[in-house]
């Protein structure tokens, strides 16, 4: 017998080289810390089905690499995110320096609307922190982002960061602010999901070079 879910949202996970993303993704998907993890090389994709606010959504999550030197392969894996995970990392003020670049990025190739919550990544190591809570929490307000510091490491916050995005996309579907049904929207309603729908999680794939995924064309 087939499952539904309500929806399919395609989400991003941006941010310099180094600051976790791989990690997180891993964490969320895989529930477990990611050891020796290595640069990403162009995207890496893995999925996962959640209950947010009663719904099913599976979240289809594209990990991009942060080094510069792949960032035109990454871009062209933007159009038509619904929602993205910006991550810097607590201990490193450059990775924090960064974060308009990554912004502009998201808001000029993904969607002007694209969902993005700012991650403050390494929590854990808050004895080596270059960036305060505070500051942080400021640049998310002033650019309307929403804000957590996470640790991939221990698992803090990492759920949180994933389940918060996709509930303020499905809270901007109910208010007719995004409409589900227009063409880059991020948003795929009712597909019919393989039988072991209930458990599914897609481990982190890599997929170097591969060509644009399915949403982009
Ligand atoms: N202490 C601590 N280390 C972490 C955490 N998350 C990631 N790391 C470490 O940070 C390093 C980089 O992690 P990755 O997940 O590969 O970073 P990335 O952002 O995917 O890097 P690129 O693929 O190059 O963009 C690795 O050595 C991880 O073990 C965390 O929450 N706490």
């Amino acid at each position: 017998m087939s499952e539904t879910y309500d929806f399919l949202f395609k989400f991003l996970v941006i941010g310099s080289a180094g600051t976790g993303k791989s990690c997180l993704l891993h964490q969320f998907i895989e529930n477990k810390f990611k050891q020796d993890s290595n640069h990403t090389i162009g995207v890496e994709f893995g999925s996962r089905v959640v209950n947010v606010g009663g719904k099913t959504v599976k979240l289809q999550i594209w990990d991009t690499a942060g080094q510069e030197r792949f960032r035109s392969v990454t871009r062209s894996y933007y159009r038509g995110a619904a929602g993205a995970l910006l991550v810097y990392d607590i201990t490193s003020r450059e990775t924090y320096n960064a974060l308009s670049n990554w912004l502009t990025d998201a808001r000029t190739l993904a969607s002007p609307n694209i969902v993005i919550i700012l991650c403050g990544n390494k929590k854990d190591l808050d004895a080596d922190r270059e960036v305060t809570f505070l500051e942080a929490s400021r640049f998310a307000q002033e650019n309307e982002l929403m804000f957590l510091e996470t640790s991939a490491l221990t698992g803090e916050n990492v759920e949180e960061g994933f389940l918060k995005c996709a509930r303020t996309i499905l809270n901007k579907i109910d208010s007719g602010e995004l409409d589900p049904e227009r063409m880059g929207s991020g948003v795929r309603p009712r597909l019919n999901l393989s039988p072991q729908a209930h458990v599914d999680r897609t481990p982190p794939t890599v997929l170097q070079f591969s060509s644009r995924c399915f949403w982009c064309v």
